[in-house]
């Protein structure tokens, strides 16, 4: 039975003990997307900086690109983050919508109000103590929903993406004729159990984030003094090794809403806010198909972004902490390479390995940012020549080959 959600927390003080809010100035963030020019251009970014100064989890906040308004809950936002420093005495919630982070490179040890967990990569979790999201070379998901306060601890040099909803929360696809079980299973999404710290006389910064702007109010204890909690409404991750993959076995290219992990969907059936997508290692297996994605243009922004490894569409040039965002009705394609190679390849059972591409992918029309556009110098200008060599391979002569047995073989019990 699906319920409201809610959780109760059972805490030492309550939160309205703090200074009034003020404002805080971080001119890499933003909401506001109306003031952003249109540009329906393919755009790729080189990988995103990691910080070359001191910077924790929201100093390293920026933002590429989004559309609507929090005021009028209603829209997305990306952003990235680029960290080297713990936050001390200092967390964060967002009154906005939900954040759901998809860490790149760098382990996040995460305090949050309901707990802690702590998963080494690859580890099965037993004990729950911290909460930690495995290096590159896995993936993993964090979802920190509206309201939820966190203080992200790192112990190298991190980075990653966040998809931003402003709507609702995120949750599973419903899963149609796949039935009950796949893709993203219920039992692997992780929540933390209830651990405090009572610590008083502390200079302690909570930083907000409220109608798109930052806001800092300083208290003199610890946030995380919540000594029980119950409900249905946490902060959970997700191992994307532990997602089921389902495609198609026989011919065809299937659409991508197959590998979504989760959506945020709007009020229009069949429409999302958001989704989550991934292109996990799987096999491929397709016959008389060509593999990559097709090329092709459609009503939602695709952002795009790589964990590891190599995306099949775009095996070079489109690298681990970089990004891309096609956006509506743009056209869009594996690159020259990938296209020859595709063509060309002899189509057997093939496993792809070693990679973890992603999609965030939207229904509203994304604008990109000031600092997408120009602050982070990472747009690559040349994008676009990755499809100048395709050339047109219509020939009006051709025949199919029959390379295999007629249907009408006596080896075929028909019907
Ligand atoms: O454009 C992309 O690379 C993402 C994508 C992948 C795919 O397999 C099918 C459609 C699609 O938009
Ligand atoms: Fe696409």
């Amino acid at each position: 039975m699906w319920c409201l959600p809610f959780s109760w927390l059972y805490r030492i003080r309550p939160s309205v003990v703090h200074d009034p809010f003020k404002a805080l100035t971080q001119s890499t963030f933003t909401n506001d997307f109306r003031a952003c020019p249109p540009n329906p251009n393919q755009l790729r970014w080189q990988p995103f900086d990691l910080p070359k100064n001191p910077a924790d989890f929201v100093e390293g906040l920026a933002t590429v690109c989004g559309a609507g308004d929090p005021k009028a809950r209603s829209g997305v936002a990306v952003h990235v983050y680029a960290c080297n420093q713990s936050m001390k005495n200092k967390c964060f919630y967002n009154a906005d919508g939900d954040f759901l982070i998809v860490p790149q490179t760098g382990d996040l040890h995460i305090l949050t109000e309901f707990g802690q967990l702590h998963v080494q990569p690859r580890e099965i979790l037993v004990v729950q103590v911290h909460m930690s999201v495995p290096l590159a070379g896995n993936g993993m998901l964090v979802t920190f929903q509206q309201g939820m306060r966190f203080s992200v601890q790192v112990s190298a040099p991190s980075r990653g993406y966040i998809l931003e909803v402003f709507n609702t929360h995120f949750q599973l696809p419903d899963l149609g004729p796949i039935g009950a079980n796949g893709l993203a299973n219920p039992r692997d999404f992780l929540s933390p159990v209830a651990w405090f710290e009572d610590v008083d006389s502390v200079d302690y910064l909570v930083v907000s984030k409220f109608q798109g702007s930052l806001f800092s109010s300083r208290q003199d204890h610890s946030p995380f003094d919540v000594v029980a909690w119950h409900g249905n409404y946490y902060p959970y991750k997700y191992d994307l090794a532990k997602f089921m993959v389902v495609n198609a076995v026989s011919f065809d290219h299937a659409d991508p809403s197959i590998f979504t992990v989760l959506t945020c969907p709007s009020n229009t059936p069949g429409v999302a806010v958001a989704d989550f997508v991934i292109f996990p290692p799987q096999w491929s297996v397709q016959e008389h198909t060509f593999r990559p994605p097709w090329y092709h243009r459609n009503c939602m922004s695709e952002f795009m972004g790589l964990l590891y490894g190599r995306y099949q569409a775009k095996e070079e040039g489109f690298a681990p902490g970089g990004a891309s965002l096609h956006s509506m009705m743009t056209p869009h394609g594996p690159d020259q390479e990938a296209f020859e190679k595709a063509s060309c390849v002899e189509l057997r059972p093939t496993k792809l390995e070693g990679t973890m591409a992603f999609m965030f992918e939207s229904s509203f029309s994304m604008a990109v940012t000031q600092w997408g556009q120009n602050g982070c110098s990472k747009l690559d200008g040349s994008y676009y020549r990755c499809w100048q060599g395709l050339r047109k391979n219509f020939d009006p002569n051709w025949k199919p080959q029959q390379t295999e047995e007629p249907l009408t073989s006596p080896e075929i019990i028909q019907s």
